[in-house]
């Protein structure tokens, strides 16, 4: 956990993360792998990282971009988080548009059958799948935003949908009559979130220490779903002091 001042220290910290993150993976690997999701303090991420001359030092076309969860509305819909990332950071980068996967929208193949349009991800995850995997590609880092109520992609406290009787073996699923507008959404499942090298919850301000606070409490993941995902490797928690108002010292890095 690393705690910073404020939400701006924290966007610029987020985006010097990812850049690192990014730029180290393809050194390792050669390409890069980054699953996004929506909302101001990703969005305000995206945007620092656009802005920093650093961005320049990935080869953005070997990068490839997931979306944790999308809002399940029209192509180019300014409510869409695929919208709202190309125009804070992925329209400004030269990446290589087959190495782009949106979700699916709601006027895309598939019309408005959120369930059809899951499975279409589905199988796009499955069509890049990595070794040792025969239904998800390897992914370096994901990111997540934290909502008041413990939300992280769209999967939802106590929602039907979030519960593992419910998605099964699934890895997308459709999410009907979500608490956070627009009611229906697609969600990569939690098994599929916590396959990532690195999972991160980002949050800023004094609306999410509640849930912040009960996150690191342990609860389960239906009951809290941001206190239920960690990657492989790294669970972080990049959050600024509002945000951290709840959190014990013990949790803290030394940092503050
Ligand atoms: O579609 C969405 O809205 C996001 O995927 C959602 O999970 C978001 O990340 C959180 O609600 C935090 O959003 P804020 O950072 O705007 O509070």
């Amino acid at each position: 956990m690393i705690v910073h001042a404020d939400a701006g220290v924290l966007a610029e910290a987020v985006a010097a993360r990812l850049t690192t993150r990014l730029l180290d993976a393809q050194a390792a690997r050669g390409v890069a792998s980054v699953v996004l999701t929506g909302g101001r303090i990703a969005d305000a991420v995206h945007r620092a990282v656009a802005a920093s001359r650093a961005r320049d030092a990935i080869d953005w076309s070997r990068v490839d971009v997931w979306w944790g969860d999308e809002r399940f509305l029209p192509a180019g819909d300014p409510e869409r988080n695929e919208t709202q990332a190309r125009a804070a950071l992925l329209s400004a980068v030269p990446l290589d548009p087959a190495r782009v996967h949106p979700m699916p929208a709601s006027d895309g193949p598939d019309g408005d059958d959120a369930q059809a349009a899951a499975e279409r991800y589905a199988a796009a995850l499955a069509t890049a799948a990595g070794p040792g995997h025969q239904t998800i590609p390897y992914f370096d880092v994901l990111m997540l935003g934290v909502g008041e109520d413990g939300h992280v992609a769209s999967l939802f406290p106590e929602h039907p949908a979030a519960h593992p009787d419910s998605y099964g073996e699934a890895t997308v699923i459709p999410v009907h009559n979500a608490p956070k507008p627009p009611p229906t959404r697609l969600s990569l499942t939690p098994p599929v979130i916590d396959s990532a090298e690195e999972v991160w919850l980002v949050a800023s301000g004094a609306g999410k220490a509640r849930a912040v606070e009960l996150a690191l409490a342990g609860p389960g993941p239906v009951q809290l779903p941001a206190g239920g995902v960690h990657g492989t490797q790294d669970t972080v928690w990049l959050l600024d002091q509002a945000a951290a108002a709840g959190v014990p010292a013990r949790f803290r890095s030394p940092l503050r």
